[in-house]
């Protein structure tokens, strides 16, 4: 495994940037996350790593080799993507084995059977090693794919929503998975993704990435508690912060030049009072948690609902801010 660095890497097809003055490292060893809507960018920066594209300009370097003039193959990368794209001819088993066989890696049959049952037991997938890899289903396939990876040992994985087709129960499972065999193997691994929960529960550091720039990074909880600018409070957290005028609530003195006020379920205390400031709308029965959604002033706001707390709809309560984070006229943080 190896340190990764990307130093003012650029990207553009025709007139669309996609890659904007990247620079990022990712540690030997480290899980890291890039978090980004659709277009962001997370897709090229991962494609220019592996050298399935070029970049415009800037350097990446692996376990400190600028690899500017390596292909590929040279780059020493397992890429897995979206798709699981395995051979269907070919058995589960022969699926696992097919990276190990090339002539160039020498491994003896033993070393690769080793190997092969190995990776087939930490992905899950050890019972079906005979299957044809089209009869299986789609979870089982994607596992077979991050398997096909895991089998070598690459400077860096690089995956790309490895888990965004499988259905709600099985990302689950495969995300603690996933993250349990990065530690078992103490791989260097950068994953991209829009999905906050993946990124919160997988990263050792996520960075949040926005039309190709690298906004903020920091361990989930960093960038939770201090994002750095509306764009990044707004990517973390469910349900999403409420951004809302300074002079709306009362209990906070606003900062000099503070616009926005952002306010997550932990900076609103809810107290009920029939001469409060503000009106349940409705309560979101979600299952685990309920969404209770409030009315102040015709501006709307929603916050996890305290079970405890005994509230209908058209209810007045009194809602006080508590330590809310402020963001200036730029949407930059200011505290
Ligand atoms: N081969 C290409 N030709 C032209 N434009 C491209 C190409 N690849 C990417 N782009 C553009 O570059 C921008 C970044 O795309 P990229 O696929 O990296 O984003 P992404 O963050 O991975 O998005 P998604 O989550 O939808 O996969 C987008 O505007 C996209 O349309």
């Amino acid at each position: 495994m190896a340190e990764v660095v990307l130093q003012d890497i650029r990207k553009a097809f025709g007139e669309t940037i996609a890659v904007d003055g990247l620079s990022l490292t990712i540690r030997d060893g480290e899980f890291v996350v890039l978090l980004g809507p659709t277009g962001a960018g997370k897709t090229t920066a991962l494609r220019l790593i592996a050298g399935l594209e070029r970049p415009d300009g800037g350097q990446v370097t692996i376990a400190g080799r600028d690899v500017a003039r390596q292909s590929p193959a040279e780059r020493d990368v397992a890429f897995v993507f979206q798709q699981y794209s395995l051979y269907p001819h070919l058995s589960v088993y022969d699926n696992l084995a097919f990276p190990l066989r090339s002539p160039a890696r020498r491994l003896s049959n033993e070393d690769v059977d080793r190997r092969v049952r190995d990776v087939a037991r930490m992905v899950q997938i050890d019972h079906k090693l005979q299957n044809r890899s089209t009869r299986l289903s789609g979870g089982e396939m994607q596992r077979v794919a991050i398997g096909r990876a895991l089998v070598r040992r690459p400077a860096i994985y690089l995956m790309d929503e490895p888990l965004s087709s499988l259905d709600a129960k099985l990302r689950a499972e495969l995300r603690l998975e996933l993250k349990r065999i990065q530690n078992e193997l103490n791989s260097t691994l950068l994953y991209v993704t829009h999905d906050q929960v993946e990124a919160m529960t997988m990263a050792d550091r996520i960075g949040i990435l926005a039309e190709g720039r690298l906004v903020q990074i920091g361990t989930a909880r960093e960038i939770y508690a201090n994002p750095a600018n509306l764009h990044v409070a707004a990517r973390l957290g469910q349900p999403h912060i409420n951004l809302l005028p300074v002079d709306l609530l009362p209990g906070a003195t606003a900062p000099f030049g503070a616009c926005t006020i952002g306010a997550r379920t932990e900076h609103l205390e809810i107290a009920t009072s029939a001469v409060g400031n503000a009106e349940v709308d409705w309560i979101e029965h979600l299952g685990d948690q309920n969404h209770l959604h409030i009315r102040v002033k015709g501006h709307k706001i929603v916050t996890l609902a305290d079970p405890y707390l005994s509230v209908s709809p058209g209810d007045r309560i009194n809602l006080t801010l508590r330590q809310p984070l402020y963001f200036g006229m730029d949407g930059e943080r200011l505290r």
